[in-house]
């Protein structure tokens, strides 16, 4: 599409006016699925989002939120927000990094590119550092990809290799990071079999080590330098699944805060510092959570932590993970490029736009929705909220995060009638779930829920129209379930705690005074996505969606 104005000039929508005041609220991690004891939010107290439900199937229906209807490789993968903002953004669905790293790979030409040839500058006399999230839930990262990057890698001249592993529990089941070490130990053994070099090198939990985002919280990072640069840990240990074995056993230990360790030798030497002369992949393919630690890595100026020691190194990303500051500069594959999306259109088509919620997911509605890219498009016509979270605590110890303020913010927005489309993000049901805290998570899903309330009150107040959706499940399901949908006990017999996202759809509902009596959901899209959502509040803002964007979700019925 060219730069010219025309090129971004919407169709007027040939029955809907324009002038509405839009709100579109995301309810971080909402999925629907039946009522019982582990379904959070049906167990929560949320009429105003039960009283949506009521309007079905006009004005509430569910939507796919997984799968290939965000762009992932298979029907197994469940959402997340990375993929599930990209959609609702850009109303359209684009192959995600999972998939384009396991193409590269399949393939080979990850090996072909600029990247990749960079860091293998470093093979004849450095050691090639890999530095992710070792499991297998494919919202970050995948085993698999790291265990053929290792082999690839090793088949083209590493000589010595050291991975830095982040444990996850998070997108997985807490606990299950023994069982990746342990194949990831025994695909190095093979390596070391063949005359390589190759070990872990340093480990800790994901969040409490390297994986904060949105600049949140830098120690995290802080602490995942302090191991994999510099050596530097508060524990030590020869072997790594020993170390996660008895670092779990610390009071309180969990996989995803598992305190950070470096492997040493026998002489208590640690065996991988990142030194002159090496080359660093962090191999994570989501940006979020990776971006902090890019920045220490790449930037010269650096003033977040004291780095100490800053090694002469090569880098690359697994991706690009910011288009904008082009972060990092050199990177094995290339991100989705998700352009034209509904924000910079409805922009250039002077829709003055608010975007808000706390800094956990700050970047969701923004830097996700805008298709990866961080900044405005018109600094005068769209501002964004920011509302600091609490950092160093666990979501289950204050439920109700920033639900409140992210919702009075966003109502002053609309009652200021400086906006023509506020969106949201309320973080609760997804930061809580992930905590396996099934108590605190009924309670962060009504704190949600009254946040709802506040800004529908908002819109009844200014004559607007409010559509409420969801970018993935995670808080409707908080238990491992068998192919029959059974909980699954441990072998204590306590149910198996599931602290990751889900498979199941989201609810998406519209409403408000500002909505044509007529405006009711289509029922020939039964399989409809969160990529048909962008079209859809496109036409509540009185435009017709570009034509390559999926389907609107709405029609307008004459009374
Ligand atoms: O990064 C996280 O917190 C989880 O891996 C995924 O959660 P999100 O996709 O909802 O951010
Ligand atoms: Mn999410
Ligand atoms: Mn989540």
């Amino acid at each position: 599409m060219g730069s010219s104005g025309d090129a971004w000039k919407l169709k007027d929508h040939p029955k809907l006016p324009k002038g509405k005041t839009v709100a579109v609220i995301v309810l971080d991690g909402w999925g629907e699925a039946k009522p019982n004891e582990y379904n959070a939010i049906s167990v929560a107290e949320t009429p105003v989002m039960d009283s949506l439900k009521q309007g079905a199937p006009e004005h509430w229906r569910l939507i796919k939120a997984h799968g290939n209807a965000v762009g992932l490789p298979t029907e197994d993968d469940m959402g997340n927000s990375e993929v599930g903002h990209n959609a609702l953004g850009a109303g359209r669905i684009f192959a995600q990094g999972a998939k384009l790293v396991d193409l590269a790979l399949a393939s080979g030409k990850i090996y072909d590119g600029e990247g990749f040839k960079y860091v293998q500058e470093c093979f004849e006399k450095g050691t090639l550092h890999l530095i992710g999230l070792v499991s297998d839930g494919g919202v970050h990262s995948r085993l698999d990809q790291l265990l053929l990057l290792l082999k690839g890698a090793a088949e083209r001249g590493a000589k010595r290799i050291r991975v830095h592993a982040l444990t996850d529990g998070r997108d997985v089941l807490d606990g299950s990071s023994v069982g990746f070490m342990e194949t990831l130990e025994s695909d190095l053994a093979k390596l070391r079999e063949q005359g390589v070099d190759a070990r872990v090198a340093s480990g800790g939990g994901r969040m409490y080590v390297t994986m904060d985002r949105y600049e949140n919280d830098w120690d995290v990072v802080k602490r995942g330098w302090d191991a994999q640069v510099l050596g530097e840990a508060p524990h030590h240990f020869k072997d790594p699944i020993e170390a996660i074995k008895k670092l779990r056993q610390e009071p309180n230990a969990s996989d995803q805060y598992l305190a950070p360790f470096v492997i040493v030798d026998d002489n208590g030497k640690p065996v991988g510092p990142i030194l002159d002369g090496d080359a660093v992949v962090t191999f994570n393919f989501r940006a979020d959570r990776m971006v902090m630690l890019a920045k220490a890595l790449e930037y010269e100026d650096f003033d977040k932590f004291d780095r100490v020691r800053v090694p002469k190194i090569h880098y690359a990303g697994m991706l690009q993970y910011d288009g904008e500051l082009k972060l990092p500069n050199k990177y094995l594959v290339s991100p989705p490029e998700i352009d034209r999306t509904s924000g910079e259109y409805l922009v250039r088509n002077g829709v003055r736009t608010f975007a808000c919620s706390e800094t956990v997911k700050f970047g969701h509605v923004t830097f996700f929705w805008n298709g990866n890219r961080s900044g405005y498009f018109d600094e005068k016509l769209e501002e964004y909220v920011e509302i600091p979270s609490d950092s160093g605590i666990t979501f289950n110890v204050k439920p109700k995060m920033k639900a409140l303020e992210i919702a009075e913010r966003t109502r002053d927005a609309i009652l200021s009638h400086k906006f023509d489309q506020v969106r949201l993000n309320i973080p609760n049901s997804d930061m809580v779930g992930h905590t396996g805290d099934i108590k605190a998570t009924i309670e962060a899903c009504k704190a949600a829920d009254d946040g709802v309330k506040m800004i529908l009150e908002a819109i009844e107040q200014v004559g607007g129209i409010f559509l409420v959706t969801a970018d993935h499940g995670n808080a409707e399901d908080m238990v491992k379930r068998n192919k029959k949908g059974e909980p699954l006990l441990d072998k204590n017999g306590n149910i198996q705690i599931l602290t990751s996202h889900t498979l199941e759809p989201v609810p998406i509902a519209i409403g408000g005074p500002g909505l044509l009596p007529g405006v009711r959901f289509r029922t020939d899209l039964p399989t409809g996505g969160l990529a048909n959502v962008a079209a859809t509040f496109m036409n509540l803002h009185g435009f017709e969606a570009p034509s390559d964007y999926e389907p609107t979700l709405i029609e307008v019925v004459d009374n």
